[in-house]
């Protein structure tokens, strides 16, 4: 970090913990905590999946900090196009789900979902496909498949033009294999690294071994903007800026970052907070036309009221803040 880390009762003083209700269920979750810190800059967030252990969930906590405590950079462009998100829902329901979405040009789908099977996630795409032939899709796998059933899977789901395959199986090499196998059967499908680069220890390492055609960078599990913007620069592929699930608070400071980046070929996965039933300001961070607007947001106090949970789950983000904020001066 470009500035000095507040001190803790500081932040502890200056913290808010919400707990949003989800429209549909998501990687598991059906209500996502968030702790929100005000400081001098404006509002930053903290939310780490609650399963996270402190040296993982530092690195958000840091990006929370640089929200609050510092300007966010000098925006290259004032909106960012971004992508609707699918969650892995039953074909009959997709139609509903990306109607809340505003005339989306892109949309990312869910695959691989723990106890569904290929037919679900070819029907689920195919379905997506029949109501927007014109959009570009993607797959996300979160690393669901294994090299085989990845490469069985992509081929497949080829059938419906998709844009890239995002994190089809865990690991780096993993990932390497899936590409050179389809490339091997005349299948150029572009590979896409999530997990590889946010929960490595050096997030540059896909890029180095060209394991991947595009890389996710994520504003809170790497660090922050700045730290996200040095990472961009030193990647050789191309970058896509994708939310954490965050609140309108973290999906701001990723909207920034992805308003700061020389080069943005691709539309960011920045449009989940469609997925929340509630959010914390009155005019949350949703797209227009497939279209994030670039700017700082501020809670609503009334929301902050209402959306807090109850107080053992606020004592543990505080807690957790605490623990997360040793593991940042230890350094
Ligand atoms: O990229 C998007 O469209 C939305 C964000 C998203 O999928 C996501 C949100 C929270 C945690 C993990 C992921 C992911 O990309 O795997
Ligand atoms: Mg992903």
């Amino acid at each position: 970090m470009s500035f000095e880390l507040p001190p803790l009762e500081e932040l502890l003083a200056n913290s808010h913990v919400v707990r949003l209700p989800m429209r549909v269920r998501f990687r598991g979750v059906t209500q996502r905590e968030a702790l929100l810190i005000n400081g001098p800059a404006g509002w930053g967030e903290f939310s780490a999946f609650t399963e996270y252990k402190p040296a993982e969930a530092a690195r958000w906590l840091a990006a929370g900090i640089e929200a609050a405590y510092q300007p966010f950079p000098e925006p290259l462009r004032t909106s960012i196009p971004v992508n609707a998100t699918l969650p892995a829902v039953d074909a009959k329901d997709v139609g509903a789900v990306l109607e809340r979405y505003d005339a989306p040009h892109t949309i990312k789908i869910k695959v691989a979902e723990k106890g569904q099977d290929l037919a679900q996630d070819l029907a689920r795409v195919a379905e997506t496909r029949r109501l927007y032939p014109q959009a570009a899709l993607r797959v996300d796998a979160n690393m669901g498949w294994d090299i085989n059933q990845a490469v069985q899977a992509l081929k497949a789901l080829s059938q419906y033009q998709l844009q890239y395959a995002e994190q089809p199986v865990p690991g780096i090499t993993g990932l390497a294999e899936v590409r050179e196998q389809l490339r091997n059967a005349g299948n150029p499908l572009k590979i896409a690294a999530d997990e590889a680069v946010r929960k490595h220890t050096d997030p540059l390492e896909v890029s180095r071994l060209g394991a991947a055609d595009l890389m996710i960078i994520k504003a809170q599990p790497l660090g922050g903007i700045d730290a996200v913007l040095e990472i961009a620069k030193q990647a050789e592929l191309d970058v896509v800026v994708s939310s954490a699930l965050d609140t309108s608070v973290g999906l701001a400071q990723a909207a920034a970052l992805a308003s700061a980046l020389p080069q943005l070929p691709y539309a960011c996965g920045l449009s989940t907070a469609t997925l929340f039933a509630n959010d914390i300001c009155a005019q949350p961070l949703l797209a227009t036309a497939g279209y994030l607007p670039v700017r700082r947001v501020e809670p609503d106090h009334q929301k902050l009221e209402t959306l807090r949970p109850r107080e053992d789950r606020v004592q543990w983000w505080m807690k957790r803040l605490e623990n997360c904020y040793a593991e940042l001066t230890r350094g």
